[in-house]
């Protein structure tokens, strides 16, 4: 006899019956109710309680956004789970939504990530007036540390140096970028945040960068735990719920040592990096949301914001030389008609080479590294370009959608510097790039990371010609992974100096 007929037994039939049958009615109302409202923006059909979510299972959600497009138009609406997610599509309606309506697009949305994973702290978790604290506070003190600044551009160039005298040492042989490029570029923000920067054989730190990498892809996974939090607690992980989360911990505990440092031995007299300005303003201000555990998820906003995203347009531009020898001479011919070879490029040489800025703003494009943005959320319920749009909705600003349409960038798989190049060779048409999204929530780091790209792009080319692995190999494939960003395959190279 098993558990379920003695349970039968012990009950009264009447009350199993009435039982089956409230479980019957409920599964029904929950069948019959389950459409999308006739004002919602149009989208694909879904299922009950877990609504899209086998579709965008079986795709990339980047992939399943453009076939949608094409079938419901550029603003559509998908059931995930409980929420209804609303995708806009298309460079006038992000700016209608994101600029013009920002009072009602700016919030992030209640998710599993934004709960468990930002505890709606930091930069990216906030939102409303704590975000405008933490935004004013945090910019402030960044840029007394160079952030954005010309002033930081010898940091920059530091590391550039760096990098060169690592890709020299291969001495022709092939290799892989790793996490180099990852160590590279996270020095840049470590210098400004921690006042100290990392060599490429620190394990300790390669490790964190590892992590962070890790981070990142399992991000994609998060997405259904976004929907569905209650799947963090199905046994084994399958979700990678546990494996995120103890990756946030780990770089929330290398953060915390560095607080840790600095506090045992924090001199008001000396600020020199930005943790310092962060114990200044805690020590000195009653009324601040300038708490430690705000400045933790700062700092990890900053770190992962700052490190993962210029990487991976750093290892998307090397492929995409690969593919394109004859673009890496004409800005090799454009840097040594400045410098006649005899000299490192400045952020001043910057109007004289207009090619190669528009190099940057093609490899920014290309390289559609956050294709999907970061999520948000309607702080009210609006009506938008005709459709309701529920308060409490999750939304996505496609970026992708105007990155990779042919309408707004003709042949959008080939990368065609020129297309951001008037008939005179002037720089123009770059405020159609909205790699860095748009709006009240616009990445906070852009200048930065344009002075970055321009640095590291116009001194690899003056430096190394990129080629295959092996002379016989086509160029290794343009493969790309999608986590919370889009991140090239790894893949060999070999270079040739040009000195
Ligand atoms: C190629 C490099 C980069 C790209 C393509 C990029 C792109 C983006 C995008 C698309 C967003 C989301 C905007 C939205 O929510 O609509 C964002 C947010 C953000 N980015 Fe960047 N980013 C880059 C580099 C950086 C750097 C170097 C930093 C700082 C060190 C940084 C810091 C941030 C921060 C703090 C946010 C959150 C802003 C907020 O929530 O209000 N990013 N970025």
């Amino acid at each position: 006899m098993n558990v379920f007929s003695v349970f039968l037994e012990c009950i009264q039939p009447t009350y199993v019956s009435v039982f089956i049958l409230i479980l019957i009615v409920s599964l029904c109302y929950t069948v019959l109710c389950w459409r999308r409202p006739s004002d919602l923006p149009p989208g694909p059909k879904f299922y009950p309680i877990i609504g899209n979510m086998r579709t965008v299972g079986q795709k990339t959600l980047v992939g399943a956004f453009r076939d949608w497009r094409k079938e419901f138009g550029d603003i559509f609406s998908v059931s995930l789970g409980s929420k209804w997610v609303i995708v806009i599509c298309g460079l006038e309606n992000l700016k209608e939504a994101f600029v013009e309506r920002d009072d009602v697009f700016s919030d992030r949305p209640d998710l599993f990530v934004n709960r468990y994973i930002n505890e709606k702290r930091g930069i990216i978790g906030s939102d409303g007036e704590k975000l405008k604290e933490l935004k004013r506070f945090t910019l402030r003190a960044l840029r007394e540390f160079g952030f954005g600044k010309k002033s930081l551009e010898e940091n920059i160039k530091e590391e550039v140096n760096i990098f060169l005298d690592f890709i020299d040492e291969t001495n022709g042989a092939s290799f892989s970028l790793d996490e180099k490029v990852n160590v590279s570029i996270s020095n840049i923000i470590c210098s400004i945040v921690f006042g100290k920067r990392y060599e490429y054989d620190d394990h300790k730190f390669v490790k964190l960068m590892k992590i962070l990498d890790d981070y990142i892809s399992n991000s994609t996974l998060t997405t259904i735990l976004n929907f569905i939090p209650n799947l963090r607690h199905v046994p084994g992980d399958i979700f990678s719920a546990k494996k995120v989360l103890s990756n946030q911990k780990e770089i929330e505990d290398f953060i915390q040592a560095r607080l840790d440092e600095h506090k045992s031995c924090f001199d008001s007299n000396n600020i020199t990096d930005f943790i310092d300005a962060c114990l200044r303003e805690m020590e000195t201000r009653n009324e601040t949301s300038i708490t430690e555990s705000e400045v933790r998820k700062i700092i990890r906003d900053l770190f992962i914001a700052g490190t993962q995203t210029t990487a991976a347009c750093i290892k998307w531009f090397i492929l995409y030389m690969i593919h394109y020898p004859d673009i890496q001479e004409k800005m090799w011919r454009e840097i040594d008609s400045v410098t006649n070879s005899n000299r490192l490029l400045s952020l001043n040489d910057r109007s004289k080479l207009q090619y190669c800025q528009a190099v940057v703003d093609e490899t920014l494009r290309i390289s559609n590294t956050a294709p999907l943005s970061v999520l948000h959320g309607a702080s009210n319920e609006i009506f938008f370009k005709g459709f309701r749009i529920p308060k409490g909705s999750v939304i996505v600003p496609n970026i992708d959608s105007v990155l990779m349409d042919e309408r707004v960038f003709s042949y959008p798989e080939k990368f065609n510097p020129e297309r951001f190049l008037d008939k005179d060779g002037m720089l123009h048409g770059t405020e159609k790039n909205v790699a860095f999204s748009v709006g009240r929530r616009a990445c906070m780091g852009e200048s930065l990371a344009r002075m970055e790209l321009f640095l590291y792009l116009t001194a690899l080319v003056q430096r190394f010609k990129f080629l295959t692995a092996c002379e016989e190999d086509p160029p290794p494939k343009i493969k790309r992974i999608l986590g919370l960003q889009f991140t090239p395959a790894p893949f060999m190279l070999k270079v040739a100096s040009r000195c």
